[in-house]
């Protein structure tokens, strides 16, 4: 039986070589966030895939949200969350918690889970370094950047000293405030920036649906002009619509394989990335 095993596990492992080869020295720029996010089991799963990928020798650039952790904790302090078109209106009050619950609670909670597991990882948000230069995008929104220029150097520094870059959402704005970013708009952006070939969102649901209560309404392989008419005909729509934007930007970017995929379903990127068997949406030009 264990030889049987054994042999099972090797099989599995030199099937993914091809697909390995690929990435190999490829950077794959990954937004995990939302509500697959929550379950601390899965979280760890997700972080081990993402250790794996960084050994077989992938430039993993991990870049987190936690619209869920900002919005139980807002609740916590009695501050009301408003969003307009899927974005949080961002007070001052609001800014420091989003603050204090994505550069502090999420990421550091990631990167000492990357840490357990026996990685390397290292923490900055869009201030660091100054990384991330924003302008605010309008009044109404309050401090919710708007992203001029990505400095790049500091994520090149911490790969070839063979950490992992996990990145919160959150931008330096010129006037010296800090300011709160959608964090697939901070992936796509990082992926643009590093001419990066892939890019991955993990999120809750199984990627473009063509009907949202339908799991097996699933689109595998979405163009351009496909997403912008699923848009304007509303099968696209909620969250679901600065995701799909931020992956056509990425695509418009030079990147070559962007997906969206559930990262509820275990080890779906390693599925997705190192093997056959597409499991979400795929974005084509
Ligand atoms: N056509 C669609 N296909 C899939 N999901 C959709 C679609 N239209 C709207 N949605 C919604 O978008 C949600 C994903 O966006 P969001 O919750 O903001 O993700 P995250 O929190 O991971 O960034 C899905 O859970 C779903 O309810
Ligand atoms: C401006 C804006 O809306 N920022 C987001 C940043 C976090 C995020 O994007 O988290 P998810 O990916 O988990 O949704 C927010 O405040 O919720």
């Amino acid at each position: 039986m264990k030889d049987v095993s054994n042999a099972m596990r090797a099989q599995i492992l030199t099937a993914a070589v091809p697909y390995i080869k690929k990435y190999t020295d490829q950077y794959v720029v990954v937004k995990y966030g939302g509500n697959a996010m929550i379950d601390e089991e899965l979280k760890k799963s997700v972080m081990k895939d993402l250790l794996l990928l960084q050994l077989v020798g992938v430039k993993v650039v991990l870049v987190h949200g936690g619209g869920p952790a900002i919005n139980s904790t807002l609740e916590a302090m009695n501050i009301e969350s408003h969003f307009a078109n899927g974005l949080r209106v961002t007070d001052e009050a609001t800014m420091d918690v989003v603050q204090m619950v994505l550069a502090g609670k999420v990421n550091k909670g990631l990167v000492a889970d990357l840490t357990d597991l026996g990685g390397k990882a290292i923490g900055l948000c869009g201030v660091d370094g100054n990384m991330i230069q924003v302008h605010k995008q309008n009044e109404e929104l309050g401090y919710v950047g708007s992203v001029d220029t990505i400095d790049t150097s500091i994520i090149h520094d911490v790969i070839s000293r063979g950490y992992i870059p996990v990145i919160s959402s959150i931008g330096m704005g010129a006037d010296g405030k800090t300011y709160n970013i959608n964090a697939d708009t901070v992936a796509a952006k990082i992926a643009g920036a590093l001419k990066a070939e892939t890019m991955v969102a993990m999120t809750n649901i199984d990627g473009v649906l063509k009907d949202v209560h339908d799991p097996g309404s699933l689109i595998s392989k979405i163009t351009m002009a496909e997403a912008d008419q699923l848009k304007a005909d509303g099968i696209i729509a909620g969250g679901m619509i600065p995701k799909v934007d931020c992956c056509l930007e990425a695509i418009e970017a030079g990147a070559q394989k962007v997906f969206i995929i559930n990262g509820e379903i275990p080890h779906a990127i390693l599925i997705e990335l190192l093997t056959d068997e597409g499991l979400g949406t795929m974005f084509v030009a």
